[in-house]
């Protein structure tokens, strides 16, 4: 490696971190970083207690308004939600949770057997003029369009749209792009297309569904993979925009890892896995070392980010393990205005 000195501030940081690591378990073998060490240790101790005092306060900065109350919470009674792949899953889920807590709510899916099952269910429980269900397809762009309109026409207003559709195809991959990363590209742009305050639009909140498959690749996955990196890339830039623009609209992403759904059927087809089917096993093995959750457990982070008016652009995980918490990204790599 040429010459550390002449490194970047953040490459030195890490490369120093990594060096530590070794030191703390020094058996020897980490002689040659251990000299290193001993050469520059006042930059070490500099490069920590900077980058340690950013963490620190970024992490303070979000806990203070996470659930305190000090951050601004905005209230769901009385506003309109459109929910992408809402007759089932984790959709379903979330439909339910926004309903509970008071707003109006349009579900969006391919799947009219279930959805209308379902909105009639909702009828019962909350009353006939608080869901509307439209078919439509995400992949179809005029569907797409038609069911925002039909929304805003039955609803008056739009302020949460949750492009939550999605589906797991590794033979068809052109469809799993089509559906899981285009789909919610003319999602977002059609929410802003209605809730930007400079279209007379009254702002909100617009939730894109990653997976922690965005965060970290998935071998036997790697279009489903694409597409759930390319929603995280893609919601973090326009919800930059979104800020410099002001447009008045919140845009985040949630990764969960695995949820109990149809979705994770797909691992056991062979016309959803093609070349990757003979991995089965190993999604399987990672489902045993993970853990699953109840599609529940995603709606909580919904309701989180859609009521705390101060996490634009913040990248949410679910995990089993963890909870809700976010993916912590370095002063490089904050979006680039
Ligand atoms: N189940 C899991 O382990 C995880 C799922 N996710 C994501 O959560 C989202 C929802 O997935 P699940 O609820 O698990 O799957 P699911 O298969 O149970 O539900 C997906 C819903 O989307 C609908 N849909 C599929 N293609 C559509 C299209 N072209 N147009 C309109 N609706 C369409 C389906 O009809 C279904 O109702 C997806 O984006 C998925 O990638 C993320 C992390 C983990
Ligand atoms: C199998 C077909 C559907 C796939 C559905 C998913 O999107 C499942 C999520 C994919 C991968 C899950 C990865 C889990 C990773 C764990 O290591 C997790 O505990 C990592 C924690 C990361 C963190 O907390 O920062």
């Amino acid at each position: 490696m040429k010459d550390i000195d002449s490194q970047p501030s953040w490459f030195m940081f890490h490369y120093y971190r990594e060096q530590s690591k070794i030191i703390e378990n020094f058996n020897g073998f980490g002689y040659e970083s251990y000299s290193v060490m001993q050469k520059r240790p006042i930059q070490i101790g500099i490069y920590y207690l900077v980058e340690f005092a950013r963490q620190e306060e970024q992490r303070e900065s979000r806990s203070s308004t996470v659930g305190s109350q000090r951050c601004s919470r905005i209230q769901m009674e009385g506003k309109v939600a459109l929910v992408t792949g809402g007759a089932q899953g984790i959709g379903k889920a979330i439909v339910r949770g926004l309903m509970e807590k008071g707003a109006s709510v349009a579900l969006i899916d391919i799947a009219v057997e279930k959805g209308e099952e379902y909105k009639n269910v909702l009828d019962k429980e909350f009353g006939s003029d608080k869901s509307l269900f439209i078919k439509c397809d995400v992949t179809k762009k005029d569907q797409l369009k038609d069911a925002f309109q039909k929304t805003v026409e039955r609803f008056g207003k739009l302020h949460i749209v949750i492009n939550n559709a999605g589906i797991n195809n590794e033979k068809n991959w052109e469809k799993t792009i089509n559906v899981n990363l285009t789909g919610m590209i003319r999602g977002t742009h059609l929410g802003l297309k209605y809730m930007r305050t400079q279209n007379g639009g009254e702002g909100g909140l617009i939730l894109n569904m990653s997976s922690l498959a965005g965060i970290m690749p998935v071998a036997h996955q790697p279009v489903y993979t694409a597409s759930k990196f390319g929603i995280i890339g893609f919601t973090r830039a326009i919800a930059a925009a979104s800020d410099v623009g002001q447009y008045g609209v919140r845009i985040n992403t949630i990764c969960p890892g695995f949820v109990n759904t149809d979705l994770l059927q797909t691992i056991d087809k062979e016309e959803n896995m093609g070349e990757y089917f003979q991995y089965r096993d190993n999604i399987k093995a990672m489902m045993d070392q993970y853990g699953i959750h109840e599609p529940t457990s995603v709606v909580q982070g919904v309701i989180d980010l859609i009521e705390n008016e101060n996490l634009n652009g913040a990248v949410m995980k679910i995990t089993v393990s963890a909870g809700i918490h976010y993916e912590e990204y370095g002063p490089q790599y904050q979006p680039k205005m």
